[in-house]
């Protein structure tokens, strides 16, 4: 540590030589890719793009170091010590952040080291704690979170943590494919990859482990991997999926969730493995909590763009959670090239008319949800091999058109029981508004939300009565 930095020291005054003790730290298995991810303009937005990251990484091959270059681009701006060391220190860098400050983030005991690293003049257990940055943790720290990034919010006890990918491989059998029904751990395959089961601490999580991609490099992967943690993580609703932390240091990145114990609205709408059909009051009460998600979501300035009952996840008292928010900009190529497997077709059957013309908005999100108000009422999957993609979002038409032979009391799932035609007609008209071809004349999800507190309000007077 230098003893004449402080945090309020601009980055731009820090000598020649400590940011070549940096750079001992950071360019080694590129993890000052770590720090250009995390650095950010002050209106929030990420200051570098991939064309910078390439840029600093072909310096290599002129001999110069991009931990330097990076380091001497961002000091023109006013940034400090101060920010650089917290950047740091959310990728657990701490030997590199101690070369500039004092760090006393707490260290397991099992990788306390007898001597300091070389190189630098800290009296922290670098050499260790580089160790453990990058290489595998011994087999006692196994099931052990890593130093937490973010414990910090109020209310938010779960913490936020690194894991490294061999832990995730021990909690999960080894990604065991086999299903949990014949003893193995895989819950699910999506479009980004496959979730298994693990066990933390004895608290149960769902763990997603990326698949890798032909067009896009495990470098690149990353790099959008570390951006879309740093969104995800400071995401937090009673509605939405709470995130346990991810790995970034193995063949796959991983995403670690809290696991949903009654899985998906999708299959408990189908009744798979011989769950008990939703009642009318837990289908509405589902809507509204997904509504309120989906609220947060948009006055947080975020869209989901992937709405759908696969994406609503039940826990343990049928509390609806939304998940897969935040992959956007990783999947972004994946969508291209995975346009025509069977999943991505499933998507397509909630896509608003603009959303496939690749016009994304918060009003997107709000025709998607119409379709799972109608897969709410009627239980039927939005497609299936015996229907059109747009069956649900067009059954409307038939039920007003006398001609057809569908009536409105045949589309509502017969397994529902005791449903108030007021109540359900409400619902399903809001439905048909969210599904308005023109996204201005659809409701916001605000309108959507209060609609929804009113129908469950009525239930519960009804209940009460
Ligand atoms: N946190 C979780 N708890 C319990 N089960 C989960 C959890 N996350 C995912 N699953 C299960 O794994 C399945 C696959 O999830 P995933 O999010 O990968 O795909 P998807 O949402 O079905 O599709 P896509 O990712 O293509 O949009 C889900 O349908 C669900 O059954």
């Amino acid at each position: 540590m230098n003893n004449s930095v402080t945090p309020a020291t601009y980055i731009r005054n820090l000598s020649y030589s400590l940011l070549r003790k940096l750079s001992d730290f950071l360019d080694p298995q590129d993890r000052w890719k770590d720090v250009i991810v995390s650095i950010r303009k002050t209106s929030g937005e990420l200051r570098y793009s991939q064309h910078h990251v390439r840029r600093f990484e072909g310096l290599v091959a002129q001999g110069k170091s991009p931990t330097v270059e990076l380091l001497s681009d961002w000091g023109t701006s006013n940034s400090t010590v101060g920010e650089l060391v917290e950047i740091l220190k959310s990728h657990k860098l701490l030997a590199a952040a101690s070369v500039l400050l004092p760090v006393e983030e707490a260290v397991p005991p099992e990788t306390q080291p007898a001597s300091p690293s070389v190189g630098t003049n800290s009296t922290l257990p670098t050499r260790l704690l580089e160790e453990r940055e990058t290489q595998s943790p011994p087999a006692s720290s196994l099931l052990q979170p890593q130093i937490l990034l973010d414990n910090s919010e109020p209310g938010h006890t779960g913490g936020f943590s690194s894991f490294f990918y061999n832990e995730l491989m021990e909690i999960t059998g080894n990604f065991d494919d086999r299903p949990i029904s014949d003893g193995g751990n895989r819950l699910g395959e999506g479009g980004f990859g496959t979730v298994y089961k693990g066990l933390l601490n004895d608290k149960p999580v769902a763990v997603k482990k990326l698949n890798p991609m032909d067009d896009i490099s495990l470098d690149e992967l990353r790099v959008q991997f570390n951006q879309e943690i740093q969104t995800l993580k400071v995401l937090k609703h009673e509605n939405l999926v709470d995130m346990v932390g991810f790995s970034c240091d193995g063949q796959h990145p991983c995403l670690v969730y809290a696991l949903m114990a009654n899985g998906s609205l999708l299959d408990r709408l189908a009744c798979l493995e011989g769950s008990p059909p939703l009642s009318w009051q837990q289908r509405c009460l589902i809507a509204e909590g997904t509504a309120s998600g989906l609220e947060y979501l948009h006055s947080n300035h975020h869209v989901h763009r992937d709405v759908k009952s696969a994406n609503i996840l039940l826990d343990e008292k049928l509390v609806a959670k939304i998940s897969d928010f935040g992959l956007t900009r990783a999947s972004a190529k994946r969508t291209s090239t995975t346009m025509m497997t069977e999943r991505i077709v499933g998507t397509r059957a909630y896509m608003a008319p603009e959303a496939l013309r690749g016009e994304i908005t918060p009003r997107s999100d709000v025709f998607s949800f119409g379709v799972v108000l109608l897969e709410i009422l009627s239980g039927l999957p939005p497609a299936d091999e015996n229907r059109e993609p747009q069956f649900l979002m067009e059954v409307r038409y038939d039920i007003d058109d006398e001609d057809e032979e569908l009536t409105f009391e045949d589309f509502l799932d017969k397994k529902m029981g005791d449903w108030e035609l007021s109540q359900v007609q409400s619902v399903y008209s809001l439905g048909c508004n969210c599904l308005h071809d023109r996204k201005n004349r659809r409701p916001v999800i605000k309108q959507v939300l209060l609609e929804l507190k009113g129908v469950v309000k009525s239930i519960a007077l009804d209940l009460k009565a």
